[in-house]
């Protein structure tokens, strides 16, 4: 366990009826648990949540904005603290499959998890070499300069602890453009996602990474297999927790344990379970404000660094019958920086998770991906995903057929009922109204 994690604030996530009330009920129920101020409230709120004059001040050619639905997922317990996590997300299901997951998990005590100190990798590519063993020596010979000189500005970073750690040099004796040597600079970057931070760094060391190797520097900019950054979250499930109306637990861990077994020996497969892994991740990280592209790259990056594509997870069964599910993945997320600070519902959505560090937060967002791991295992193990997720997905297949207002729920239930979640049926039910 790591001991980064805030002082707890104390919620309970367990919230009961949260799934029967209306938006606003939920919205007034989240901020009477977590003790949201009105400014909070009002940006996950949505409606106008991201004024456009802020909007224009983030990208280029700004005509609007665009809006996401944001659900809350409760019953999570992690380290022994609750939490409740926001999720932008346009998928049915995965909010309400990471709740139920979350609720099994917290009757087995909830969810354990780690992290590495946030430290990131910026790549200088030095080319033109005859020497490139001789360049690497020459390197680490003035690596103290070159760490000297990465922290020569960054001031705010310097005082909190953070700044280039170390320095690592990989030799490519030959590739189509020549020899090549490329210096990583290790920066802790603190509760930064870091991007900009080491890019700062890799630019202004890189004409002295030039003049030590004699070659011509052209790449300057960060890597997003954070590799030394690594998140991760476990979770211990006893067979009575996961028994079914019509399967022992114990056939239910076996299934899932088969179910992740194609996941690593098998792309094809491996691709769909890390999508499902990405459907927990990717919502917390759009919620907090943060660079989804840059934590999709660096988990299938992280995936495939044995040169095969291959899970995320592991599930395993102990020596006591129960089920074991762990994960460990890159999670270079921020509290600061980028659009963290500067988008409203962003702030909001990390005051409702109460994280105190970048740390933390990396750690609850690879807990709610296992989660969604083991929702989609355990309903490929049993029912199949068709009738969880088509049963939610049957509100989407009303609205494209046309109905309305309360016509949704109605229309969803029937078509739901009649185990046909097509558009067609969907029509056919409201022609018959
Ligand atoms: C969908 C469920 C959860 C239904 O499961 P269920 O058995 O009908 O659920 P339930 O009605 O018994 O409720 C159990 C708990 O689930 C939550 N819950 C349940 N329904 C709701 C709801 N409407 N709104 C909010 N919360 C809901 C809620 O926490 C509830 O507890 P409660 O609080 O009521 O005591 C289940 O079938 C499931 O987990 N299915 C898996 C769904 C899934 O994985 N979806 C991801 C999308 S599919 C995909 O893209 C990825 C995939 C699958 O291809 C990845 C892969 O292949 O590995
Ligand atoms: N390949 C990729 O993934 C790339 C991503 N990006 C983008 O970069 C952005 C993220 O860059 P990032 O460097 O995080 O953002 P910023 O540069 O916006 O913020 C980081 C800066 O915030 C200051 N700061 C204040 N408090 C803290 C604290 N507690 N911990 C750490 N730093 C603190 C630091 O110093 P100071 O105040 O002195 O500045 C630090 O340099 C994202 O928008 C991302 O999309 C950009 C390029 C490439």
């Amino acid at each position: 366990m790591t001991d980064t994690l805030s002082p707890a604030r104390r919620i309970n996530s367990r919230l009961e009826g949260l799934r029967a009330l209306e938006p606003t009920g939920r919205l007034d129920l989240l901020a009477e648990t977590t003790g949201l101020d009105a400014d909070a409230r009002a940006a996950l709120a949505g409606k106008g949540a991201l004024p456009l004059d802020r909007a224009n001040g983030m990208i280029e050619n700004v005509i609007g904005t665009f809006e996401l639905p944001l659900g809350l997922a409760a019953n999570f317990t992690v380290n022994g603290r609750d939490y409740l996590v926001p999720m932008a997300v346009e998928e049915p299901s995965v909010v309400a499959a990471a709740s139920y997951m979350a609720k099994i998990a917290r009757g087995c005590g909830g969810f354990t998890t780690s992290s590495d100190q946030p430290i990131m990798r910026a790549q200088i590519q030095a080319l033109g070499l005859t020497d490139p063993h001789g360049a690497r020596q020459r390197l680490l010979a003035a690596s103290d300069e070159l760490i000297a000189m990465a922290n020569s500005r960054d001031t705010v970073l310097i005082g909190l602890g953070g700044g280039c750690k170390q320095i690592e040099i990989e030799v490519f004796e030959t590739s189509p453009v020549g020899p090549m040597v490329v210096l990583h600079l290790l920066v802790d970057v603190r509760d930064a996602m870091g991007a900009n931070t080491v890019n700062t760094m890799a630019e202004m060391i890189a004409p002295r990474v030039a003049e030590i190797t004699g070659g011509n520097v052209r790449l300057r900019i960060l890597s997003n297999l954070a590799d030394r950054r690594l998140a991760r979250a476990s979770v211990t499930l006893t067979p009575e927790a996961l028994t079914t109306k019509s399967l022992s637990g114990a056939d239910v861990a076996r299934g899932m344990v088969e179910a992740c077994t194609l996941a690593k020996i098998d792309p094809y497969r491996a691709a769909t379970h890390n999508k499902g892994i990405m459907n927990g991740i990717d919502p917390v990280v759009v919620a907090t404000g943060n660079d989804w592209r840059a934590i999709e790259a660096g988990a299938h990056a992280w995936a495939a660094r044995d040169g095969r594509y291959t899970s995320l997870t592991n599930w395993e069964i102990a020596a006591n019958g129960n089920l074991v599910g762990t994960i460990e993945m890159p999670m270079a997320l921020g509290l600061v920086g980028g659009a963290t600070k500067t988008h409203p519902a962003a702030q909001a959505a990390l005051k409702v998770l109460g994280v105190t560090s970048a740390q933390e937060l990396a750690e609850v967002t690879v807990a709610v991906g296992l989660a969604q791991n083991m929702a989609a295992l355990r309903a490929l193990a049993t029912e199949g995903i068709q009738k969880g997720h088509m049963t939610l997905h049957a509100r989407n297949i009303a609205i494209m057929a046309g109905a309305k207002g309360e016509e949704v729920d109605r229309i969803a239930k029937a078509l739901a009922a009649a185990g046909d979640v097509s558009v067609g049926k969907a029509k056919e039910l409201l022609g018959n109204q």
